[in-house]
């Protein structure tokens, strides 16, 4: 019989269950050192005493308070001291024991976080005004979808942002799809095209149309809503979730201002089926110096081929003789925007200057 030292090895979406050697760097999902040994604390002295919880859903975070949404009431919790360093987020499926009533007051306490299926993160490499530097920040657990919304025009679609969506949606295990609004103001032919070598889904939004393509893939999945100031997201979500009641075309003094709150807020569609939108306010890009070169590449499915033809160690940067990347886009095998766009995020994951970061769009 093998045995895995009695380790309960996660869901493992991506590598059925594989632990990888390199421990990520990141300040907010601790759980390894706090964790005590096996046999410092007898574990039956914290089991019995919750099992009275009830299961949550967390939607909000605000400054140590967490908004769980328990059946069909909301309810606040703190987390328990017991949980050490391990963060909640958005998405997380929790443990609760404490008042649940919901009244005013009320403060009920996180116990427990069950385990996550998927892990959004962004390297908060946008914030160089931390003492901790450019570190990994969980953004939501559990998401099955990150919806990238790009206008067609005003503002025009920005296909580098799409690209570093995407990266982090792959690194994640999480399906992209491309919601383009705006389609009233121009065609969508020009992106589509730049995604032609993907398998890319998409839809297409605009005011005098319903929102039934896009209502289809969100039911009973949980979806991370990103997107770019003025891009309409706002508009969307209040169409999704009238209730929502999302502030629209209102760009605030604040909104580049460190203190902007850059948590998740997850919002129910009345669906049949259990169905959540993620709003995301305060995420306008994805630090992705936390994905290697090689996981970088999988948000370039169209490129990912080539490599096999680099000599070993290859960095695939402009720089690197005979990168095989550079002879697969002269014989025509990819377009070479989409080599240009890796080199650039390649570029901008270790910290060089962007060369291109004020030029403007490809498309
Ligand atoms: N023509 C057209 N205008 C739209 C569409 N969707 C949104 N708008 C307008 O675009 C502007 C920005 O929309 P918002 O929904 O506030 O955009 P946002 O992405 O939420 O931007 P922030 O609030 O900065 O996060 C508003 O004036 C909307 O009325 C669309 O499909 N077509
Ligand atoms: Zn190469």
């Amino acid at each position: 019989m093998v045995s895995n030292g009695g380790r309960k090895l996660g869901p493992g979406r991506r590598g059925g269950g594989i632990l990888t050697g390199k421990k990520r760097r990141e300040y907010d999902e601790d759980d390894v050192r706090v964790r005590p040994s096996r046999s410092s604390r007898p574990r039956t002295r914290t089991r019995p005493k919750h099992s009275d919880a009830v299961e949550g859903f967390v939607v909000a975070v605000d400054r140590g308070r967490y908004t769980c949404h328990v059946g069909d009431a909301s309810i606040t919790a703190m987390r328990a001291r017991e949980l050490g360093r391990k963060s909640v987020v958005v998405g997380d499926h929790v443990a609760i024991v404490g008042d649940i009533s919901g009244a005013p007051g009320a403060l009920a306490r996180i116990v427990r976080i069950a385990e996550r299926t998927s892990v959004l993160r962004r390297t908060a490499d946008d914030d160089d005004t931390t003492n901790e530097g450019r570190l990994e920040r969980v953004v939501v657990a559990n998401a099955d979808q990150l919806v990238i919304v790009s206008s067609l025009a005003d503002p025009p679609p920005r296909t580098g942002f799409i690209d570093r969506c995407l990266v982090a949606a792959y690194d994640a295990d999480i399906d992209p799809l491309l919601c383009l609004t705006k389609a009233d103001l121009a065609a969508p032919d020009a992106v589509l095209g730049y995604y032609a070598e993907l398998d890319l889904p998409h839809v297409l939004c605009r005011p005098d149309a319903d929102l039934d393509d896009l209502r289809a893939t969100l039911t009973g999945r949980i979806s991370v809503l990103v997107g770019h100031s003025g891009v309409g997201k706002s508009t969307l979500v209040n169409r999704l979730v009238p209730a929502a009641d999302r502030a629209v075309g209102a760009v605030s003094a604040m909104g580049r201002g460190r203190h902007t709150s850059t948590s998740a807020v997850a919002l129910q569609l009345q669906d049949e089926k259990p169905s959540w939108i993620i709003d995301t306010p305060g995420v306008r890009s994805f630090g992705l110096a936390h994905v290697s070169a090689e996981s970088l590449l999988h948000g370039f499915p169209d490129l990912v081929e080539a490599t096999v033809d680099c000599r070993p160690g290859c960095e695939h940067t402009a720089d690197d003789p005979g990168c095989a990347l550079d002879a697969w886009v002269a014989a025509g095998h990819a377009d070479e925007r989409r080599l240009r766009s890796y080199r650039r995020l390649l570029a901008s994951r270790s910290g060089d200057p962007d060369p291109e970061a004020a030029a403007t769009d490809p498309l």
